[in-house]
């Protein structure tokens, strides 16, 4: 890989071994995937953060290291409410060590928001062509596939190294050829909010990692495509999609249809939502709901908010998001905590110790559906955003 001579210089540890360490994984990372150079990035998104999924090998790591980032960059999200832990459940120790692996990473100029959808942020646009360094798959899913920028799924050294550098080596979805769609997925009925999430949960595991175009009778809002691409890079492991004259890389390039195709049936959508024996003969009964895998965008905090200002709810109940959106829509948020579910901030249902406290759990995610019996050894069963409300069993209404 041809790398200048400030890049050299870097690899030879002229700058010190924080940056040292940094550059040699950038470049062992393209070799290994052919990569020609280094490129410029507009910002990181670093993944490895909740202590429950680093441990103390994590903290460690990150603890080491000296120096500031080149470009912005955020986190993923923590094992934890920064603010209300211990409402959620979480231990002293927990809460100590998630604090240490936070502090360790703002020391290197990270800012600490802890968020899956950094497109919401200030500070974290990006645009058609701009290359990244982002780590969360369905993040990585959305930069790609409904903004058009460009980046591969990292993982969270690889990440911290390419905000260390301000760089990432040139390979896989920073190249146009590798962006081309290789398999046609064709949906024979219309399809509405969480169905887009079932969709995902279905088709990924169909797709793998190849690059798929989707061809579907309706237009689907931001909103649904980033559950579209959050259940297919959960269910497979897909990190750019296309949706035929909807998505911009397949509005410009006009692609042609792959030769391999997969159809999808209305059936196939609707039994995602049915609940397996275990719910329906009531041996579990739903002891949480979560919403907001991926973070909750300002327009869903609105639509639950709407669906749930006036009444109150009965069973425990998360809606997770970013913290800066959540200060955004705070009106919403204060309705919403009224009702008596929680506005959880910098966290969420599969990377926070505190989801393992329950049984069952309904979620309106694809993605949180793949994930929650495997990482939080919790059951889980799928629905819209309103039938989880229902779900949460409404005590009174104005
Ligand atoms: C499940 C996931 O969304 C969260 C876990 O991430 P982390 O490695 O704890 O940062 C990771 C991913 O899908 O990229
Ligand atoms: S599991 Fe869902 S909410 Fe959690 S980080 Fe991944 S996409 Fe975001």
């Amino acid at each position: 890989m041809y790398l200048t001579k400030e890049e050299q210089r870097t690899l030879d540890g002229e700058y010190g071994e924080t940056l040292r360490k940094a550059i040699e994984i950038l470049v062992a990372l393209g070799d290994i995937y052919g990569a020609d150079s280094l490129i410029p990035i507009k910002s990181a998104q670093i993944a490895g953060v909740s202590y429950k999924t680093i441990g103390d090998a994590g903290l460690e790591w990150i603890s080491d290291l000296e120096g500031k980032v080149r470009v912005p960059a955020i986190l993923n999200p923590a094992g934890m409410d920064l603010l209300r832990w211990k409402e959620m459940g979480i231990e002293q120790n927990f809460a100590t060590k998630q604090q240490e692996i936070i502090n360790a990473y703002e020391s290197l100029g990270i800012r600490t928001k802890c968020t899956c959808t950094p497109y919401y942020l200030e500070g974290f646009n990006a645009g058609l062509g701009d290359h990244l360094a982002w780590s969360e798959s369905s993040a990585v899913s959305y930069a790609n596939s409904v903004i058009g920028a460009r980046t591969n799924r990292e993982g969270g050294p690889s990440a911290l190294s390419a905000a260390l550098i301000g760089k990432t080596a040139n390979y896989g979805y920073h190249l146009d050829e590798m962006r081309e769609p290789v398999i046609a997925v064709t949906v024979d009925c219309e399809l509405s909010d969480s169905d887009y999430g079932a969709l995902g949960y279905i088709a990924g595991k169909a797709i793998g990692s190849r690059v798929p175009i989707f061809f579907l009778k309706g237009e689907p809002s931001n909103d649904e495509l980033k559950t579209l691409g959050a259940a297919l890079a959960a269910s497979g492991a897909v990190a750019l999609y296309h949706v035929n004259g909807v998505t911009p890389e397949a509005v410009r390039s006009n692609f042609e249809k792959p030769h391999e195709n997969i159809t999808i049936e209305k059936q196939q959508i609707k039994d995602v939502y049915e609940a397996s024996a275990e719910f329906t003969q009531g041996k579990l009964n739903t002891d949480i709901i979560t919403i907001g895998c991926p973070h909750c965008s300002p327009g869903e905090l609105k639509y639950i908010a709407e669906l749930l200002e006036g009444k109150s709810i009965k069973k425990e109940m998360w809606v997770c998001t970013s913290r800066e959106v959540a200060q955004r829509c705070a009106d919403h948020v204060n309705i919403i905590e009224k009702s008596g579910a929680k506005v959880v901030c910098d966290t969420c249902m599969v990377v926070s110790p505190a989801a393992n406290n329950y049984q069952a759990m309904m979620v309106s995610s694809g993605k949180a559906l793949a994930y929650v019996p495997s990482m939080c050894k919790v059951a889980a069963r799928y629905g819209s955003i309103e039938q989880c409300i229902k779900e949460a069993g409404i005590t009174h209404e104005n």
